[in-house]
C-alpha cells in the first residue's frame, strides 16, 4: 500500500496479543488523534492495552494449541495462557480482546462520518461530542497535570501513533513531521524524555530518529537508553551498542520467548491471509494485527 494521506483518525482498530509480566504491571498513555490530545484524568484509568478483563473469544485470535511453547503450557477457558516461566515465578502470557475497551477510548469511526448519508453523519457527530466528554481534553486541564509536577523532576512519556504522528491506514507510513520531531528534541533538552509504543523498537526509532532520547519498544518489553551505571547490577539489563555504535542500557526480558512470538506472528500471517485489508506487524516481542482497512462486515 503506498503512503498517501488518509482521512482515518481512529486512534486503534486492531487486535493486540502481547506479552506482559505481571498482572499488576500497568502504565498510563496519553494518547491523542490529529484533533485533539485527550487523556482520561481518573487516576485509575491504566492503559487501555492492559485495563480490558474481557476474555478473549476463540475465534478472534485462532492462536493453536501447537503454539504453546512448553509442555507446561496451558490455555483456560477463558484463553489466557499461563506459561511456566524459564526464570522464577508464573509469567502470564495473556492473548486478550481489547477491542471493546480501546475503541470506547478510541473516537467514533470518521471514516463514516465523512462516507456516510447526514443521519447517519449526524449521529456519529453526536457520538463523537459524548466521547469528547468522556475523554476530555488534555490542554483543557493543563493546570490539573503542572500542579502536582511543581517542584518535582519531570520525565516525559510519550506515545508515538497517533501521538506524534498521525493515524494513517497504513502503519508504514506514520511519519512524524518535522515540526513535531523539533518539538519532541527541544523539549528533551529540559526533560528525561521517552517514546513507548506498541511498535518495535526499532520501528519508533526509524520513524523519531532523535539519538537522546529513550525508547521503548513493544510496549516495554524492548527498553534502550543511554548507560547508567546503577543499571549494572539489574537482571535484565545487558550493555549493548546503539546502530551509531554508542554504548546503550537494554533491557529485553522476554527474550526467551521470541522463538515463541515469531510462531504466533506466523500463525496470523497464515490465519488472517484471506482477510481483505488485514495487516499483521511484527513488533518483535508481541504483535499486531490491524483491521482498520478491513470492510465493516467482515469485521463483524
Ligand atoms: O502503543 P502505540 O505506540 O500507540 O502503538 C499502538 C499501535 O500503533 C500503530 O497502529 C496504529 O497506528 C497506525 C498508523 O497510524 C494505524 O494504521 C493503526 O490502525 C493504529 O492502530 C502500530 O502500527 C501498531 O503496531 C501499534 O500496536
Amino acid at each position: 500500500m503506498d503512503c498517501l494521506p488518509n482521512n482515518s483518525d481512529n486512534k486503534t482498530l486492531k487486535t493486540w496479543f502481547f506479552i506482559n509480566k505481571s498482572e499488576s504491571n500497568s502504565f498510563y498513555s496519553l494518547s491523542s488523534d490529529r484533533r485533539l490530545a485527550s487523556m482520561d484524568l481518573k487516576s485509575n484509568h491504566t492503559a487501555l492495552v492492559l485495563a480490558d478483563p474481557a476474555p478473549l473469544n476463540k475465534s478472534t485470535l485462532r492462536v493453536s494449541s501447537g503454539l504453546l511453547p512448553y509442555s507446561g503450557a496451558t490455555l483456560s477457558q477463558n484463553l489466557f495462557l499461563t506459561v511456566p516461566t524459564m526464570k522464577a515465578g508464573i509469567l502470564d502470557i495473556r492473548a486478550s480482546n481489547c477491542l471493546d475497551s480501546m475503541e470506547s477510548s478510541s473516537p467514533p469511526d470518521k471514516k463514516s462520518r465523512d462516507f456516510n448519508n447526514d443521519l447517519e453523519s449526524s449521529d456519529t457527530d453526536v457520538a463523537y461530542r459524548a466521547w469528547l466528554l468522556k475523554y476530555p481534553s488534555a490542554l483543557a486541564s493543563f493546570d490539573q497535570i503542572t500542579n502536582p509536577a511543581k517542584g518535582k523532576r519531570i520525565a516525559l512519556f510519550l506515545d508515538y501513533d497517533g501521538t506524534l504522528s498521525p493515524i494513517v491506514d497504513n502503519p508504514d507510513c506514520a511519519f512524524m513531521s518535522n515540526d513535531m520531531r523539533a518539538a519532541v528534541k527541544n523539549v528533551a533538552q529540559f526533560f528525561p524524555t521517552a517514546i513507548i509504543s506498541g511498535r518495535s523498537r526499532d520501528k519508533v526509532y526509524e520513524f523519531v530518529g532523535l539519538t537522546e532520547l529513550n525508547y521503548a519498544g513493544s510496549h516495554g518489553m524492548d527498553i534502550m537508553g543511554p548507560v547508567r551505571q546503577s543499571f549494572d547490577d539489574h537482571s535484565n539489563c545487558i550493555r549493548s551498542t546503539d546502530n551509531q555504535g554508542k554504548e546503550v542500557n537494554l533491557f529485553q526480558p522476554a527474550s526467551e520467548f521470541l522463538p515463541m512470538i515469531d510462531e504466533v506472528f506466523n500463525s496470523l500471517i497464515n490465519n488472517t491471509k484471506d482477510i481483505r485489508g488485514a495487516k499483521v506487524e511484527n513488533n518483535k516481542f508481541c504483535v499486531s494485527v490491524h483491521y482498520r482497512n478491513v470492510d465493516e462486515k467482515v469485521r463483524e
